[in-house]
């Protein structure tokens, strides 16, 4: 028989005594065409490895981390969407609604990629997601050195002009992990400073000019806040 009884509470601080707090949940989906690369992004992020082997999303596949910023426990809600029309349409309402963050992907070696990523944004506004909603553009497969068809300035130009941050990356390469990382935690920063102002719009969202946008350059910090 245990010693105490009576129960079986284990030893320690009782919990109804302990400080509530709440994690915050930020959810940030993730689109572009299909095989750009999008769930071995979000795959990196989350779990910090690249797979092996991937099929075509069909819907949504839900990722999960949760980080640390000032002191401050977040969950990041990763959604990774399906590129392909027919595995996509009847979740399209679902990926927008009360979406925090939006990370458009193309892949480097494939211009109709990033040609066709005025779709997405179409299809985003689309659904009324609010402008201060921080959205960020990601070139990804950059080890793929000799087969790339987008050049960065272009990429650049098209993420100044739509005010988005750009990220050109890899998720297949270890050594782009940090600039993987980077793309998340940017988000995730801008978040939590815009959300803990106290003078908030009608929509919730805090009454602040649209972030500007930041070089390729300068979103690579390491070990802080890319941001
Ligand atoms: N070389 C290289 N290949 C990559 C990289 N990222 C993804 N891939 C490959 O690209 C293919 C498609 O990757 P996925 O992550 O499944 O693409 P997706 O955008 O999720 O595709 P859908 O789910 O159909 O929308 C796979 O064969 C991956 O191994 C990368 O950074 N470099
Ligand atoms: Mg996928």
């Amino acid at each position: 028989m245990a010693a105490g009884g009576g129960g079986g509470r284990p030893p320690g601080p009782d919990p109804a005594l302990e400080p509530y707090v709440q994690t915050r949940i930020f959810k940030i989906i993730v689109i572009g065409d299909s095989n750009v690369g999008k769930t071995c992004l979000t795959f990196r992020f989350c779990g910090g490895t690249f797979p092996g082997k991937t099929e075509a999303t069909i819907g949504v596949d839900f990722r999960e981390k949760t980080v640390e910023i000032e002191g401050e426990r977040i969950k990041v809600q990763v959604w990774d969407t399906a590129g392909q029309e027919r595995f996509r349409k009847s979740m399209v309402e679902h990926y927008y609604r009360n979406v925090h963050a939006v990370v458009f992907v193309y892949d480097v070696t494939k211009m109709s990629s990033f040609t066709n990523l005025k779709t997405w944004i179409e299809e985003c506004n689309g659904h009324a997601v609010p402008p201060l909603v921080p959205r960020v553009l990601v070139g990804n497969k950059c080890d793929l050195k000799d087969l790339i068809q987008v050049p960065s300035s272009l990429a650049l130009k098209f993420a100044d002009a739509h005010n988005m941050l750009l990220f050109e990356t890899s998720a297949k390469d270890p050594q782009e992990s940090q600039n993987v990382d980077a793309i998340f935690m940017c988000l995730v920063c801008r978040l939590k400073a815009q959300r803990s102002l106290p003078c908030r719009d009608a929509e919730g969202w805090p009454a602040q000019p649209q972030p500007q946008p930041r070089r390729l350059e300068e979103a690579s910090g390491k070990g802080s806040c890319p941001c």
